[in-house]
């Protein structure tokens, strides 16, 4: 019989849910008392320290060389996984973490070590990624600065509990919830100072629960919040405008589910940023959901660092895949080469591009759409091809570019490929394949674009010797 409108008793836990909840979660009072010594760092950034028994024991926020007793909040068959309940002593790399909400918002993991020893970790972890792919690196070159407002792009959750209460934030670290925030310490001013008054606009709204979260993008001389708002509330719209019109932004609302439309409610978008390459200065325009890498100043500086690898790129065919709005297109074009292809497998990003190409006068730029998990391009005649894949890498392409070379199609294979990669593990896996065919890496560079968390962005000049 239904049990309509009835409660359905408790079921039984299955074999599997009692397991998962064995393994579960142990509070600090169950926690081990052995002063045990950090030995490293893992790659995500926690401590590494191994019990009397030999059992390994992620930590965080501990560093190398402190001696720690742990507070375990989750045991595994292999590991357990720890936070410090004391602390003996402070490694040289301990600073004081600049932002009030780190350990528990999830947005940074390393604010407890100082910039040079994150990028320290940062260049030993794609050190260690190259050697267990068996890929052999030459010195690898850290790139960062010291600014560590970085971040133009944010997506900001916003709930409202059962009780009323506004949550306002990035999630937690390890959990759904969202850590409520009124600033953030890696944004750059101008998204940061808003935190505080758009918390304070929702809480004013006539509906705050209609709304999903809001994407804050600075671009040059104009700041745009786009708000996801499951349904429209007229009223709510007008005080969109009214807050817009005092903070000087652009703001639209995402409205509905399937279709999802976009509607300006105040102001225009004309976001851009500019990219200088030699004596150009490139200005690219993008929508405010398209792809642009988040920190401004490292993208431009791992451009300038390409282009000194490349050296004189005139007169050159290069092909550009993942081209986003054609960030790295237009820079080989401005920097002379002569036949730039871009492929990118959203269609928005592609005409972008093009809007791009043309405004800044690249006549020798194109660009199409294409899915590169499935087709992949001829490129036959090309000098340099340029990767910039998302996280799950470019395997088909460098399997394809493997074949060709072992079967002598060498025509089909460009002397030198740049590889710039958001991941190391599928970054070092690719590599790996072309190594295998005969390309040699001779450039190999981390850039710290992610300051303060364990993310990191590397780039690698791999060449095969000349036919
Ligand atoms: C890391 S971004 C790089 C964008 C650009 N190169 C830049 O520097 O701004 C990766 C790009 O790959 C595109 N992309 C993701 N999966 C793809 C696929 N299967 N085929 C083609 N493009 C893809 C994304 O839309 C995104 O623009």
């Amino acid at each position: 019989m239904a049990l309509l409108g009835q409660k359905r008793p408790a079921r039984k836990p299955t074999r599997r849910e009692k397991e998962v909840a064995s393994r579960g979660t142990r509070n600090a009072s169950d926690a081990d008392s052995q002063w045990l010594t950090v030995d490293r760092l893992a790659h995500d950034g926690r401590g590494i320290a191994h019990d009397e028994s030999g059992k390994t024991q992620f930590i965080d926020q501990a560093l190398p060389g402190e001696r720690v007793t742990l507070a375990i909040h989750r045991t595994h068959k292999r590991f357990n996984e720890a936070h410090v309940r004391a602390r003996d002593n402070a490694a040289d790399s301990r600073v004081t973490p600049p932002c009030a909400y780190f350990g528990s918002c999830g947005g940074c993991d390393l604010q407890h070590m100082a910039l040079d020893a994150q990028r320290t970790h940062k260049v030993q972890v794609l050190g260690e990624h190259a050697t267990r792919n068996g890929v052999t690196l030459p010195e690898i070159q850290p790139l960062g600065d010291d600014e560590s407002r970085y971040r133009r792009r944010a997506r900001i959750g916003v709930r409202v509990t059962d009780a009323g209460e506004l949550q306002f934030g990035f999630r937690g670290r390890g959990s759904n919830q969202l850590v409520d925030i009124t600033t953030c310490s890696v944004l750059v001013p101008e998204l940061d100072r808003l935190l505080a008054p758009l918390r304070e606009l929702i809480e004013s709204l006539e509906a705050p629960k209609r709304l999903g979260h809001l994407e804050l993008t600075a671009a040059e001389g104009q700041v745009i919040v786009v708000v996801r708002q499951l349904k429209a509330v007229p009223r709510d719209a007008q005080r969109w405008q009214a807050f817009a019109e005092q903070h000087g932004l652009v703001v639209g609302w995402r409205v509905g589910r399937d279709p999802v439309v976009l509607e300006w409610l105040s102001g225009t978008p004309n976001a851009a940023y500019s990219l200088s390459v030699g004596a150009t200065t490139l200005r690219l325009a993008f929508s405010p959901g398209d792809f642009v890498q988040v920190n401004a100043a490292l993208n431009q500086r791992l451009i300038d660092t390409a282009f000194e690898w490349l050296g004189d790129v005139s007169g050159l065919k290069v092909m550009d895949l993942y081209a986003g709005v054609g960030n790295l297109t237009l820079a080989a074009a401005a920097a002379g080469a002569s036949e730039v292809a871009g492929i990118e497998g959203s269609q928005g990003m592609v005409d972008q591009l093009m809007v791009n190409a043309e405004a800044n006068g690249l006549a020798q730029v194109s660009a199409r759409r294409a899915d590169l998990s499935k087709a992949l391009p001829s490129l036959e005649g090309i000098d340099l091809l340029v990767l910039d894949p998302p996280r799950d890498g470019a395997q088909p392409l460098c399997e394809e570019l493997a074949r060709d070379l072992h079967a002598g199609r060498v025509s089909r294979v460009p002397q030198r490929v740049l590889y710039i990669a958001c991941d190391p593990t599928t970054l070092m896996r690719d590599a790996r394949l072309l190594q295998d065919a005969g390309y040699r890496v001779t450039r190999a560079l981390m850039a710290d674009m992610f300051v303060h968390t364990a993310h990191l962005e590397s780039m690698l000049l791999l060449e095969r010797a000349e036919d």
